[in-house]
């Protein structure tokens, strides 16, 4: 939704700006069309700003250093006013947002353009800093229009967008399947990012947001830094990979000794999240990559059950997964396809996608060209 004061871009002017930004509770995403023929000078020096730009917070961003790239940096060949060329993603802390607006001003990124797009809660939090430090509107939009008309773009430009992981369990025959989602409705939509928002999306211009978790990819981080040390997400997803959550949470066998079998309740099951913890000598034996897999298979478990239960609600077999909690994350993707699959009887699905975190980003981009 556009705000009232903000003139259309249709309207204006139909060469800048070309980027668009989700200004998230953890991370803020920006992304940049780039022309493939450039034909105006005014257009190179904003790109050549955006490089800039891209390159100084590849170079100083805490997850460059990691080693942990995104591998969807750039999408070429996309069409944008009948033009045809290339989105490029960054992302940076929201944290940062201070940083980010003097290297905006230092770069002479807040020369070239008045009014930026943008969506998420720092749209709103952020938007008297934008004006007060580079002189810059925002153009704010809603954030979940954003993110469904993010997905749906990206999707149609990119056959391989959209995936599932079969046979999530079997460490030696799971595998990534391309899925097909030209005929997507209903389709249930899981936005994990600080916390969860579930919307239920009936066609391109039709959702509404259904439910909801602060449990999410916020939490997940915060908890594995206060309970291993850690001090990023990859440090996080990487001693996650190395753990054994049996050894903190509480199993049904070790309630049991064996299945619950008259309720289909494996032995395997989770009875209780870190229900092993109240023992002293338990804690004692166990490992920061335990209690960093425990963490992360307990906050995606609830997700996935909550998803599950709102798919149900509203009568949909597809539950697409996004948000950036699942960037380098298969250990939670995997969780989420056995869980959805295994708990209605194979008749839900959980879907995925490549550019996970940047939707929202996109689609405000979008709504702005008046690309909808
Ligand atoms: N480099 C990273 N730094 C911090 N968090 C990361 C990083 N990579 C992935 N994450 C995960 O992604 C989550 C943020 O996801 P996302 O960017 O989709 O949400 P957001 O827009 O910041 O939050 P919200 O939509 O709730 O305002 C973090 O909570 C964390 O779990
Ligand atoms: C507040 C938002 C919508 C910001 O994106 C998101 O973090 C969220 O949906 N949190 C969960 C809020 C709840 O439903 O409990």
């Amino acid at each position: 939704m556009l705000d009232r004061n903000i003139v259309p871009m249709t309207s204006v002017n139909s060469t800048m700006p070309w980027f668009g930004m989700d200004i998230g509770g953890t991370l803020s995403k920006l992304v940049y069309f780039e022309p493939k023929d450039m034909m105006q000078g005014e257009s190179e020096s904003e790109i050549e700003i955006l490089k800039s730009i891209r390159k100084y917070l590849t170079k100083n961003s805490s997850y460059g250093k990691t080693g942990h790239r995104d591998t969807h940096l750039q999408m070429d060949n996309v069409v944008l006013r009948g033009i045809v060329g290339t989105l490029h993603f960054i992302r940076f802390p929201t944290s940062k947002m201070k940083n980010f607006l003097v290297l905006a001003n230092q770069k002479g990124m807040a020369k070239l353009v008045t009014t930026v797009c943008a969506t998420g809660g720092g749209a709103y939090k952020f938007e008297e800093d934008f004006k007060r430090e580079v002189n810059m509107k925002l153009a704010k939009y809603d954030e979940f229009e954003s993110l469904l008309k993010g997905l749906l773009y990206i999707d149609k430009n990119n056959p391989t967008e959209c995936y599932y992981w079969s046979n999530p369990t079997d460490g030696t025959k799971c595998s990534k399947v391309q899925y097909d989602f030209s005929s997507p409705y209903p389709f249930l939509l899981v936005n994990i990012g600080s916390g969860v928002s579930i919307l239920s999306v009936n066609s391109a211009t039709e959702c509404k947001r259904v439910s909801g978790t602060s449990l999410g990819g916020g939490t997940f981080l915060g908890l594995c830094c206060l309970l291993t040390g850690c001090n990023s997400f990859e440090e996080a997803i990487g001693l996650a990979a190395e753990g054994d959550h049996t050894h903190v949470d509480k199993l049904v066998k070790d309630i049991y000794g064996g299945d619950y079998a008259k309720f289909g309740l494996p032995g395997d099951l989770v009875a209780s999240s870190f229900g092993q913890m109240n023992s002293r000598d338990r804690r004692s034996k166990v490992s920061r990559q335990d209690l960093a897999r425990a963490t992360l298979v307990t906050i995606t478990n609830n997700i996935g059950s909550i998803a599950r239960m709102c798919a149900i609600q509203q009568k949909v077999e597809r539950v697409v997964f996004i948000g950036n909690f699942l960037r380098v994350n298969p250990i939670a993707m995997k969780l989420l396809a056995y869980a959805m699959e295994y708990w209605s009887n194979a008749s839900m699905k959980a879907l995925f996608l490549e550019h996970e975190g940047y939707f929202g980003a996109v689609g405000c981009l979008l709504q702005y060209h008046g690309e909808t």
